[in-house]
C-alpha cells in the first residue's frame, strides 16, 4: 500500500523536538506485532465506570478533554499490567486534518485516523493525579485507534455538544456518559511503560493498547476538526494533527496479551 508522508505542519507544542533530559521511555512509539512477547499472566483490562461521575467537556488548546469526578473510587480501571485500581481522571483524543493520519501510536506503521486516550491515575499510591503524572507508576492511558467505518451511535452524544466548547478555554457542562462503550468488544492488548505525549511529557504512564479499533463515521471526525485551538477573538486555527511525532522505543519490549 502507498504510504503518505505525514507533512504535517504540527502543533507549536510538538513542532520542536523536545528533549526530555535523559527520555529513554517517551511515547508514542511503533507497535512492532512481531517484537511484542506474549504474555500469558496478563488478565483482561476491567473497567467499572460509573456515568454519574462525568462533569464537563473542556477544549484547553490542544485537545477536548471530557473529565470525570475523581474523588472517589467510582470509576476505576485495573486488572492486566496494574498492581492496583487507577481512577479514571479524563478521555480525550488524537486526530489528523484529514484520514489518513492523526493517530499518536502506530501498527507496523499502520496509521489510524485518530486515537482515543483514557487516562487514569494511581489513587493507591498518590493523593492527587497532579502528584501522580510526575510518578514513574503514577497513570495508565487506554488507547483505543479509531478506523473510519459505521457511525458510533453513542460517540454521537459527545459529538453533539463538540460545537459549544470550539473554543479554546470554552467548557460546557456534560453529564452521565459511560465511556466504556468507547472500548472495543475485543479484549486484546498490547502495553509498555511509556509517557504522556503531551508537556510535561513526564514518564508516568502506563500505556495499554487496544489491538482492536473502534469505528466512527467521516461526518463524527469532520466535528473533531471543527474544534480550534484558538480561542474567542483569535484568528482561527482548526484544531487538528493534535499527535506528538512517534518515539525511539529504546530498551523497551511491548507485551501482548494474544498470539
Ligand atoms: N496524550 S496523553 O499522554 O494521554 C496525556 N497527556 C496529558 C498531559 F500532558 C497533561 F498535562 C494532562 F493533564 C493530562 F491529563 C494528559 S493525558
Ligand atoms: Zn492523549
Amino acid at each position: 500500500c502507498s504510504y503518505k508522508l505525514r507533512n504535517v505542519d504540527l502543533h507549536p507544542l510538538w513542532r520542536t523536538t523536545i528533549d526530555v533530559p535523559g527520555g529513554s521511555r517517551q511515547s508514542p512509539i511503533d507497535i512492532r506485532v512481531l517484537d511484542s512477547v506474549f504474555h500469558p499472566q496478563l488478565t483482561p483490562i476491567r473497567t467499572q465506570y460509573d456515568p454519574n461521575t462525568c462533569l464537563h467537556i473542556w477544549n484547553n488548546g490542544y485537545s477536548f478533554f471530557v473529565e470525570f469526578d475523581d474523588s472517589t473510587d467510582k470509576s476505576v480501571v485495573s486488572g492486566g499490567p496494574l498492581e492496583n485500581p487507577y481512577r479514571l481522571k479524563q478521555f480525550h483524543f488524537h486526530w489528523g486534518v484529514n484520514n489518513d493520519w492523526g493517530s499518536e501510536h502506530t501498527v507496523d506503521s499502520k496509521v489510524f485516523p485518530a486515537e482515543l486516550h483514557l487516562v487514569h491515575w494511581n489513587c493507591s499510591k498518590y493523593r492527587t493525579f497532579e502528584e501522580a503524572i510526575m510518578e514513574s507508576n503514577g497513570l495508565a492511558v487506554i488507547g483505543v485507534f479509531l478506523k473510519l467505518g459505521k457511525h458510533h451511535e453513542k460517540l454521537q452524544k459527545l459529538v453533539d455538544i463538540l460545537p459549544s466548547v470550539r473554543y479554546k478555554d470554552s467548557l460546557t457542562e456534560f453529564n452521565y456518559f459511560d465511556p466504556s462503550c468507547l472500548l472495543p468488544s475485543c479484549n486484546d492488548y498490547w502495553t509498555y511503560s511509556g509517557s504522556l505525549t503531551t508537556p510535561p511529557l513526564t514518564e508516568s504512564v502506563t500505556w495499554i493498547m487496544m489491538k482492536k479499533p473502534i469505528e466512527v463515521d467521516h461526518s463524527q471526525l469532520a466535528v473533531f476538526r471543527s474544534l480550534l485551538y484558538t480561542a474567542v477573538g483569535e484568528e482561527e486555527k482548526n484544531m487538528v494533527d493534535n499527535f506528538r511525532p512517534l518515539q525511539p522505543l529504546m530498551n523497551r519490549t511491548v507485551l501482548s496479551t494474544f498470539q
